[in-house]
């Protein structure tokens, strides 16, 4: 399906994986509507990551029917650049097209590091070697973003600043994404709906009815805390 078009970008129908005799993922639907933010929560070892997986297409032991239509790219917790590479050829990395200098320089642009496309990778800061990342993401015009724990090595300061910097990000684009936190706070300032992994399926599947621009101290955030930290079975 071409981009623009209604429809979900991504449904996923009775995933199931199993690693040895341990069933991680149980028979999972989901569908990721074009654009919608999904956040998937879950305990430690839930599944989330074998997940997004299996979706991103780098698992191709699980079973089921999972269909992305268009294109994925995945940003991961730690950055994955190959230290060898200039910054720019790590953005390019695996991309064609004529256009590929023009796009790599906006990309750069805009994640803020238009002057640092000659540099190498062992020269960033770990907030900006992420910024890389999602480059290198943006630059492959995704409709699917798969993010797992994108911010989850970073400072509290800098994970803010990545948490407005994909607000963004995404208003300008209109891709889909989902989002893998133990961050419930991160959750509900970024995604439109949460689900959360339990036993190998999808427990839960919430809309978040909070208005944008969205803050922690805003009317409703707390309650909504609340709701999903119970959800999750932890005391607040
Ligand atoms: N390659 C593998 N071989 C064997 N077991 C695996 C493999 N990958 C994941 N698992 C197991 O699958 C389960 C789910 O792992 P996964 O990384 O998907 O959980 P998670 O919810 O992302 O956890 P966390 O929140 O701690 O990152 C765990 O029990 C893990 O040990």
């Amino acid at each position: 399906m071409a981009p623009g078009l209604a429809g979900d970008v991504t449904t996923a129908t009775g995933v199931r994986r199993v690693f040895g005799t341990t069933v991680v993922l149980d028979g999972v639907d989901l569908t990721i509507g074009r654009g919608e933010v999904v956040a998937l929560l879950g305990a430690s070892g839930s599944g989330k990551s074998t997940l997004l997986r299996v979706l991103a297409g780098l698992d191709d032991e699980a079973t089921g029917t999972y269909t992305t239509h268009g294109s994925t790219a995945v940003v991961f917790q730690e950055h994955r650049l190959l230290p060898w590479k200039r910054v720019s050829a790590n953005v390019a990395l695996g991309v064609r097209g004529g256009d590929l200098r023009a796009r790599v320089e906006e990309a750069l642009h805009e994640v803020g590091l238009t002057e640092k496309g000659r540099a190498w990778p062992a020269e960033l800061s770990g907030g900006q070697s992420q910024r890389v990342a999602f480059a290198r993401a943006l630059v492959r015009r995704p409709d699917l973003l798969l993010l797992d724990e994108p911010f989850g090595a970073l400072d509290a300061l800098n994970r803010l600043r990545m948490q407005a910097l994909f607000g963004r990000l995404r208003a300008r684009h209109d891709f889909a994404a989902l989002l893998v936190t133990h961050d419930v706070d991160e959750a509900l300032l970024l995604a439109d709906r949460v689900l959360v992994l339990d036993s190998g399926r999808i427990a839960e599947d919430r809309k978040v009815p909070l208005p944008r621009p969205r803050a922690v101290d805003a009317p409703g955030f707390g309650a909504e805390r609340r709701a999903l930290l119970s959800l999750l079975n932890v005391e607040s």
